[in-house]
């Protein structure tokens, strides 16, 4: 446990006790809804008499814990003080149903509503929006937490141009290191080493369910407990910038029954140096195998075609891709070193016009296939 993780717990026990009563309209004149999540909704609010605009965000009382909403209050409260992480604003309280913190209000929606299907959206911004995420990530796994929901609805945007951007949603946060059952997930945004508790949904769920212990015995043995790991937000990240430059996913589920998830694997194998190095001593496997060794002696890795979901990037982009989608969580790059790829061009010329072409002729609300296997299952 690091100083912060310590100090947030601490703060959640003093905080309970002095949690009061308020009516809502009585000081707040609500605005509109900002958007519904599976916890609840966040309305656009200013204060009667200061005028200060900002989020509210309601947590219907009889499905969140106390302690969790205290949890992600005082989180963003006192930790999220980066510019690209949404802050909350010292005013928290409940009413006869709701559990109520305000935010920082981010007035031109999130990410979602502007990834175009099949498209995507300008290389520039995307690459504006990962330099601010890896900051923001960086500054959470420093304090020792973890974002685990890292998605384009949990990015919220302060401008349209995506200049300044904030992670937000800070229900699943975990202090790194922490053990929790894993969970798979039929998503891209799963990372593979889930997938050790595939099959295990009913166990899962069992869990949630019975919050007073129980859970039956051999339900209990089925679960994996895994470590909190930053790396994880490190996959979701990866996730989230394909989803960004193309308006699809590189793979329907990580999965090893997959196909697409695959072919990215065994491209991911072919240019790896240290999958090379490990198996310097044995036998090549499989012609590609043996051809990437070729490759590499003669020092032409580079030329490896990639996996067909990747071929439309530059080199500079592949680097980027098998560095946060590594499926070797332990070789995983962090968000940090992320940063090393901006700057250069991503998408191939071609590709990049045709999207551009596309862009101009599409409009409206992005439509990318979101996370909603995990509403009901993550842990509060
Ligand atoms: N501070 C904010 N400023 C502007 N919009 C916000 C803010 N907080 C939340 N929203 C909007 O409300 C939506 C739901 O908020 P949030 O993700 O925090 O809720 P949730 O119930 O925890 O969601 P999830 O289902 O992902 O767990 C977001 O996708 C976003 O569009």
């Amino acid at each position: 446990m690091t100083a912060a993780t310590k100090l947030l717990d601490e703060m959640c026990h003093l905080t309970a006790q002095s949690l009061t009563a308020l009516d809502t309209s009585e000081h707040f004149k609500l605005l509109k809804l900002l958007g519904e999540g599976s916890y609840g909704k966040v309305m656009l609010a200013v204060h009667r008499k200061r005028g200060t605009p900002m989020a509210l965000k309601f947590f219907p009382r009889e499905s969140t814990s106390l302690f969790s909403f205290l949890r992600e209050y005082n989180l963003s409260l006192s930790f999220c003080t980066h510019p690209s992480l949404t802050r909350a604003l010292g005013i928290a309280y409940c009413t006869p149903s709701h559990y109520i913190f305000a935010q920082q209000a981010s007035l031109f929606g999130d990410l979602y509503d502007i990834i175009i299907p099949e498209v995507g959206m300008e290389e520039d911004r995307c690459q504006r929006v990962v330099s601010q995420l890896c900051g923001a990530l960086s500054h959470l796994h420093t304090l020792g937490f973890v974002h685990r929901d890292v998605k384009p609805e949990n990015v919220f945007l302060c401008d349209s141009d995506c200049r300044w951007v904030k992670l937000g949603d800070f229900g699943m946060v975990k202090a790194s290191g922490t053990r929790v059952p894993e969970v798979w997930y039929s998503s891209p945004y799963c990372t593979p080493e889930a997938e050790i508790a595939r099959g295990n949904e009913d166990s899962w769920s069992s869990i949630n369910d019975q919050q007073d212990g129980s859970e039956d015995e051999e339900k209990k043995k089925k679960r994996v407990l895994v470590s909190v790991e930053p790396t994880t937000d490190s996959w979701a990240l990866g996730i989230l910038t394909y989803a960004m430059l193309t308006g699809s996913h590189p793979w329907a589920e990580t999965a090893s029954d997959c196909g697409s998830y695959l072919k990215y694997q065994e491209w991911f194998d072919q240019v790896n140096i240290l999958g090379d190095e490990l198996d310097v001593w044995t036998e090549p496997q499989s012609e590609n195998q043996q051809k990437t060794r070729d490759l590499n002696k003669t020092g032409q890795k580079d030329q490896t075609p990639a996996a067909p979901q990747f071929s439309c990037f530059t080199p500079l982009a592949c680097s980027f891709f098998q560095s946060l989608l590594n499926p070797r969580p332990q070789n995983r790059g962090r968000p940090e070193d992320a940063l090393s790829f901006l700057g250069g061009d991503w998408v191939l010329e071609k590709e990049r016009m045709r999207l551009e072409k596309e862009r101009k002729r599409s409009s409206g609300k992005g439509a990318i296939k979101c996370m909603k296997e995990m509403e009901g299952r993550g842990e509060r």
